[in-house]
């Protein structure tokens, strides 16, 4: 680029444009800051993704390329109280303490939740340069559009809570990991481990913390409710209409969001069983929908133990990159015991792409999981051949059949058929 700043400021232009017309054209509101403001980019055609793509990456560049290296690495660096803030402003329960519809005072709010009024202040402030808060009059807190989702959805409060409380004290014990056990391949060896003296996996961790395990839960369908990670992906992109009468496990289901997503708009005549741990399943029986239970049953499942259930379709959702290869082997062998020929094998997960492919900020989060799964689990994103190495791996009669990855997902769908001819 001759001149950087002027072509990606025509770009940032071409694409704001183009994304504006969808916008007026369908009548949905325009992006805002403020407390009301549409919560998620509306669901919309490729072309109108595309240029959002483009818009994010260019005004990103322009952005660090205006800010200049040594500005940008230095406040870049000072992130770690970005994450912070808001995990204090998690923790006292700050935005619940915060009306939708009109401001209060710093004193008001530091009686309610019994905070100190000097750290609330300085804290919040810091905060919203984040646009978390905004200060509209001196001595005045009102929400943004950012503030009021921690009050109004509980399950993105709970994402929150997870990514403070579990990831952030773990991500700064990555270098000790590292250091103590270098590239581990068990879980119980993993930053997490470090970061909450434990020598369990966090799974098995968090069975001892039911509130902390029930967040994680939450988490996973606040996950589930992004557009890239939307379980709608997973309906529409697989021929669930063919499967007729057969039946599906949902191996590690959690709470059933898929199944339920599933029967409720495809597969009429399919039965599933959703299989967690204890605590998991239990609130799936609790939040299951009335008409779906004489479809989907929820059972306790440990998935390192042999699969019980003979059934036409096991899905892993999101399951094996939480685990290190020989671990993900493991939950994928314990399956065979049950397979007949032509059960098929259906995960859902993350297939990395090669590197700078995608647009960066569709790339961050593909690199953001990885993170993740290093640090929580000493666990990896995967591309497809390694996907191929592990199922097949596992067993040889497990052959790939299919790989989709339907428009706007981050998850690929990879179906594995076993083969016992
Ligand atoms: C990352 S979540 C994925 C949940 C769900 N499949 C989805 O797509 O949202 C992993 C799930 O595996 C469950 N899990 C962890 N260890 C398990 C085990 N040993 N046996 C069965 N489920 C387990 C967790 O409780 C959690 O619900």
């Amino acid at each position: 680029m001759a001149n950087p700043l002027i072509d990606l400021a025509a770009q940032i232009t071409d694409t704001a444009k183009v994304i504006n017309n969808f916008i007026t054209a369908n009548g949905y509101p325009q992006p805002s800051f403020d407390a009301d403001a549409p919560h998620a980019f509306p669901s919309a055609p490729k072309e109108i993704l595309d240029a959002r793509r483009q818009l994010l990456d260019a005004s990103q560049a322009i952005r660090e390329l205006v800010i200049g290296p040594a500005e940008y690495l230095r406040w870049f660096s000072c992130g770690s109280h970005d994450m912070s803030s808001l995990r204090w402003i998690y923790h006292f329960k700050i935005a619940e303490a915060v009306p939708l519809d009109h401001g209060v005072t710093f004193t008001q709010i530091a009686k309610e939740r019994s905070v100190d009024e000097d750290l609330l202040k300085r804290i919040l402030r810091h905060a919203m340069t984040n646009r978390i808060f905004h200060e509209p009059e001196p001595g005045l807190v009102t929400h943004t559009s950012v503030s009021a989702l921690l009050a109004r959805s509980k399950s993105l409060n709970d994402w929150v809570g997870y990514t403070c409380d579990e990831t952030y004290p773990a991500s700064a014990k990555l270098v000790e990991a590292h250091e103590k056990y270098g590239n581990s391949q068990k879980p119980n060896e993993s930053a997490y481990s470090i970061a909450f003296d434990t020598d369990e996996p966090m799974f098995a961790h968090l069975t001892k913390y039911p509130d902390r395990e029930q967040r994680f839960a939450n988490t996973m369908v606040e996950m589930t409710s992004t557009e890239g990670y939307g379980v709608h992906h997973l309906v529409g992109g697989y021929n669930w209409e063919d499967i007729g009468k057969s039946t599906v496990v949902d191996v590690g289901g959690s709470t059933g969001h898929a199944c339920i997503a599933i029967a409720e708009k495809k597969a009429p005549d399919a039965t599933f069983i959703v299989q967690d741990l204890s605590t998991v399943i239990e609130q799936g029986k609790k939040t299951l929908p009335h008409a779906l239970e004489s479809r989907i049953a929820f059972q306790e499942h440990d998935f390192f133990t042999p699969q019980k259930v003979s059934a036409d379709i096991y899905l892993l959702r999101f399951i094996l990159h939480d685990h290190p290869d020989a671990i993900s082997q493991e939950i994928v062998k314990n399956l065979i015991p049950a397979m007949k020929n032509g059960s098929r094998l259906i995960v859902n997960d993350g297939v990395l792409a090669e590197p700078n492919t995608l647009p960066t900020a569709e790339e961050r989060i593909s690199r953001i999981m990885d993170m993740e799964m290093m640090t929580t689990f000493n666990a990896r994103e995967r591309p497809l051949a390694d996907w191929v190495k592990l199922c097949s791996g596992a067993d040889s009669r497990l052959k790939l059949h299919s790989v989709s990855r339907p428009e706007g997902s981050v998850l690929s769908i990879l179906e594995f058929v076993f083969d016992d001819q």
